[in-house]
Parts: structure tokens; C-alpha cells; sequence
């Protein structure tokens, strides 16, 4: 598939995807999202690729979903195309790692896609919101769900009920974003991180996002179970017998992600 509204690009096995609709502040419209879907299915099929970056543009990650290209839609349209849901929720059905690195506004669907990655880095200008509200809609793609999985009921309410912005501060604040970076260096950090991740075993880094994601769906001793039950399986790998074994010949590991 060739992309018009994403780039991509490979850097020491991190996969790093680039919203690219500068004129439109990233506002996610159907080719964007395809083209998103088809990224992450490849970076999350290809074994070279250890972890994956989404990002945008220093003003905006994304402005959300595309009011122009949604705006003469019937309920019939959206209902048959079940729009929104189908085709978005690739960045949280990936097993490997998806980092969203957020500069400017993540508004609306731009907010829900940075949440459904599993951890976002903020730059310093961040602005998380969900103002669908003031276009005489709600949330579509999670935001009611996830916002209010990450910062409490209250907050989620609010933000949603009023669409007012928040700032990085207050969204690092009420654990909306793992950590805030100043703007200029958002995608150093990022792919530091990224680089990170993937220096590690892929199937301890795959099951350990698996049991923390579990934690959102499960009772806390289901949660347990499974965290044990995915621990004990880590023992059936070649990584944690290098990896415990470096450790105590006091060398870096060398994992085959096997
Ligand atoms: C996924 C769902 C179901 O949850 C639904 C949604 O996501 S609905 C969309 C929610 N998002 C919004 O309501 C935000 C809309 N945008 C804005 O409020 C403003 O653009 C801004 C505050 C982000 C930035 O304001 P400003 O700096 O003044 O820039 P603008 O001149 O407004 O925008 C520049 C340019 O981008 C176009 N744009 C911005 N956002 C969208 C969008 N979501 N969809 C389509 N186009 C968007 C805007 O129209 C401008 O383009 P031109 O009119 O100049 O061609």
C-alpha cells in the first residue's frame, strides 16, 4: 500500500509512524486510518521490528476524527460501516509495544488514538481533550472508556462534558501520559525509549504488556493468575536463562527473542 497521509520509517528496530495531513492537523479521516491499520499490521508482523512509535507533527498529533469528511453522514452509514470502531483499534490489538509521542493537540479521535497506545510521552505544548461535545457529538472512539479508565470518573466527565483541553502538566498530573519532555526533544526521548523496549527479550516484552493490559479487564485475582501463570512461562524461554545468566556473569545479555 502506498501511504499519503502517514510516513514510516525504520530506526534500529523501532518502527516509527508519522501522521502526515499537516493542512488538516492530522484530522483523521478513512485513507489516514487505513493506512495507519496497514502500518502497525506490519510493524507488528515484521521479527526485525522490537517496539513502535506513533507521532504527528510539532503542532498537532492529531486533531481528531475528520469533521469534514463525517460531517453529512446518515445514522445508516455510520451504523452499517460501524464507523469509528471497525478499523481504529489497530494500535491496541498490536502484541508488540506502541509508544504514542504526542506534540500539540491530541483532540477527539486524536485523543483516543494516543490512548489506545500503550503509554504516551508528551511534549511540553501538549493539549489532550475530547470536544466532540461541542460539535453536537460524543466521543467514538474510546474516549468515554478509556479517558475515564485513565484519570477517574470526575475528570473524565468533565473533560467530556465540556470538551475543555488539557494541558501536559495536568494530564501527567492525573497519569494520563507517562512522562512530559520539552517539545524539541520529544522524538529523541521516544525513540530512546522505544530503542529500550526493544533491546529487551520480545517474548518477555509481549508478556508483560499482556499481563499489564490484563489489569483493565479482570478482577484483581484474575489479574494475579494470569500475571503468574504468563511469569511461569517466561521460564520456557532461552531469554531468561541468558538474561538471569548475564546478570549474574555480570555481562549485558544477549537475547534471541526466543
Ligand atoms: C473520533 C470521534 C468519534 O471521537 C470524533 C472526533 O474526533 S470529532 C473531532 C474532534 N476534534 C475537534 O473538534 C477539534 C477540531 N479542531 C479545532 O478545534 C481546531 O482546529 C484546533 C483548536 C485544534 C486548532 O485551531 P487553529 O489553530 O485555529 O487551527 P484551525 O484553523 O482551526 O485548523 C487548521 C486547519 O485544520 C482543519 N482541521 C482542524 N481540525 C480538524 C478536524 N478535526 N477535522 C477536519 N479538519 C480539521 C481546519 O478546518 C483548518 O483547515 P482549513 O479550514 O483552513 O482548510
Amino acid at each position: 500500500m502506498a501511504y499519503t497521509c502517514i510516513e514510516t520509517k525504520t530506526d534500529d528496530r523501532v518502527f516509527i509512524i508519522t501522521l502526515n495531513r499537516p493542512k488538516a492537523l492530522n484530522a483523521l479521516n478513512l485513507q489516514l486510518m487505513d493506512e495507519l491499520t496497514d502500518a502497525l499490521k506490519k510493524g507488528d508482523k515484521d521479527p526485525q521490528i522490537g517496539a513502535m512509535i506513533i507521532t504527528g507533527s510539532e503542532k498537532a498529533f492529531a486533531a481528531g476524527a475528520d469533521i469534514k469528511e463525517m460531517a453529512d453522514k446518515s445514522y445508516m452509514d455510520a451504523y452499517k460501516n460501524d464507523f469509528i470502531t471497525a478499523n481504529w483499534e489497530q494500535a491496541a490489538k498490536c502484541r508488540k509495544p506502541v509508544i504514542a509521542a504526542v506534540a500539540g493537540y491530541a483532540l477527539g479521535g486524536g485523543c483516543e488514538l494516543a490512548m489506545m497506545c500503550d503509554f504516551i510521552i508528551a511534549a511540553d505544548n501538549a493539549k489532550f481533550g475530547q470536544p466532540e461535545i461541542s460539535i453536537g457529538a460524543i466521543p467514538g472512539a474510546g474516549g468515554t472508556q478509556r479517558l475515564t479508565r485513565f484519570i477517574g470518573k470526575s475528570k473524565a466527565m468533565e473533560m467530556c462534558l465540556t470538551g475543555r483541553m488539557m494541558n501536559a502538566d495536568e494530564a501527567e498530573r492525573c497519569g494520563l501520559v507517562s512522562r512530559i519532555v520539552p517539545v524539541a526533544d520529544l522524538m529523541q526521548d521516544a525513540l530512546e525509549t522505544a530503542r529500550k523496549i526493544a533491546g529487551f527479550s520480545a517474548p518477555s516484552v509481549m508478556m508483560c504488556k499482556e499481563a499489564v493490559n490484563r489489569s483493565y479487564e479482570t478482577s484483581l485475582a484474575e489479574g494475579m493468575l494470569f500475571e503468574r501463570r504468563t511469569f511461569h512461562s517466561v521460564f520456557a524461554t532461552e531469554d531468561q536463562k541468558e538474561g538471569m545468566a548475564a546478570f549474574i556473569e555480570k555481562r549485558k545479555p544477549g537475547f534471541k527473542n526466543a
